[in-house]
């Protein structure tokens, strides 16, 4: 029997991401610095993990709220205006929600933004009154529309939605901006953001009650060690008594660090976990403020 056909495992875990797409690389990388490995299916679709029971599933990313309400699987990587945009439709149709965000997961950032032709002066919402918008986000822009009290038509599309406008299907668009570049290919403007979106892990709106919950908990764990890391660096340096206070405002993202005496003389050694950039420029400013013997170590893992 191949493993998806098995009616739901309960004591395994079974996470939705991107088959191909911005989203897949990075949410596999990131599973994997969570210590999980699959052994891939001939079709590609399902991954049995095998360092750890929690499998992958490989699909849509639209279809990935839908999954963790049907209980297909019990966790997902998705947009957060893929989640939201579904949750919106589920609320708006009398649905209560089925899937809510566990964590955002500081990669694949976007925004849901309105735009309008570049040669509209603009004037605030109330100049969207009676006018038509395309967009991929139906659920989203109607409830921003309904908040503005603007009373717009919403022109479902879904995809090529920066073209409606010259297409005279729409006057204006909302949809997913990053660099501005398409917009702007198109002759419009951002004026108005409805949501700040990164990728997020999606689960079910409460905790499993089963073996799941275990293994849920010791994935969160290591994922919040993975993203409290990423971008760190463990920075180690001796300094005299005397320098410390004024070592410790370069320091500014790092924790508190932890300080020893060293061995048979007056100094003292410092380790400190930095969050942000460690530049060569940084590394000169401590030098001059009485640090010796610097070392800029990378961090492969946290538990907190
Ligand atoms: N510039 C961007 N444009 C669109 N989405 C972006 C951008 N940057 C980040 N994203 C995020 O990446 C997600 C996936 O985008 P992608 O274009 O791969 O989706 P898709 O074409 O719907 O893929 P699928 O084939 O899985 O349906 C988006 O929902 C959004 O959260
Ligand atoms: O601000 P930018 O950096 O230009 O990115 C925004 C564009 O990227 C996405 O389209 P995508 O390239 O995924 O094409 P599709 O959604 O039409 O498939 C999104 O729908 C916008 O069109
Ligand atoms: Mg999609």
């Amino acid at each position: 029997m191949s493993p998806i056909a098995t009616p739901a495992a309960r004591d395994r875990l079974r996470i939705a991401i991107q088959k191909s797409g911005r989203l897949a690389d990075p949410a596999r990388a990131l599973l994997s610095s969570c210590g999980l490995s699959w052994r891939e299916s001939r079709d590609r679709l399902f991954c049995y993990g095998e360092s750890l029971p929690v499998d992958l599933l490989l699909v849509r990313d639209d279809d990935i709220p839908g999954l963790i309400a049907d209980g297909v699987c019990d966790l997902g990587v998705v947009g957060r205006n893929v989640l939201q945009e579904q949750d919106t439709d589920r609320r708006a149709g009398g649905r209560a929600s089925a899937f809510r965000e566990w964590r955002a997961l500081g990669f694949g950032g976007c925004r849901l933004a309105l735009a309008v032709p570049e040669a509209w002066a603009w004037e605030g919402p109330a100049q969207l009154q009676g006018t038509r918008i395309a967009t991929s986000y139906p659920a989203l822009l109607a409830q921003w529309l309904a908040g503005e009290g603007i009373d717009a038509q919403v022109v479902q599309l879904s995809g090529s939605v920066e073209i409606a406008p010259k297409l005279g299907q729409a006057d204006a668009v909302c949809d997913l901006v990053s660099s501005g570049a398409t917009l702007a290919a198109n002759q419009l403007k951002p004026v108005m953001t409805l949501l700040e979106s990164e990728a997020v892990l999606a689960g079910p709106v409460t905790a499993f009650d089963d073996a799941r919950r275990e293994l849920a908990d010791m994935l969160l764990r290591r994922l919040d060690g993975a993203l409290r890391i990423r971008n760190s660096k463990l920075l180690m340096f001796q300094a005299s008594r005397e320098a410390v206070p004024g070592l410790l405002p370069l320091l500014p993202d790092a924790e508190a660090p932890t300080v020893m005496q060293v061995d048979g003389c007056d100094s003292l050694a410092l380790q400190a976990l930095c969050h942000g950039a460690v530049t060569w420029q940084r590394l000169e400013d401590l030098k001059r403020a009485g640090a010796r013997g610097l070392l800029v170590l990378p961090v492969e893992g946290m538990l907190a």
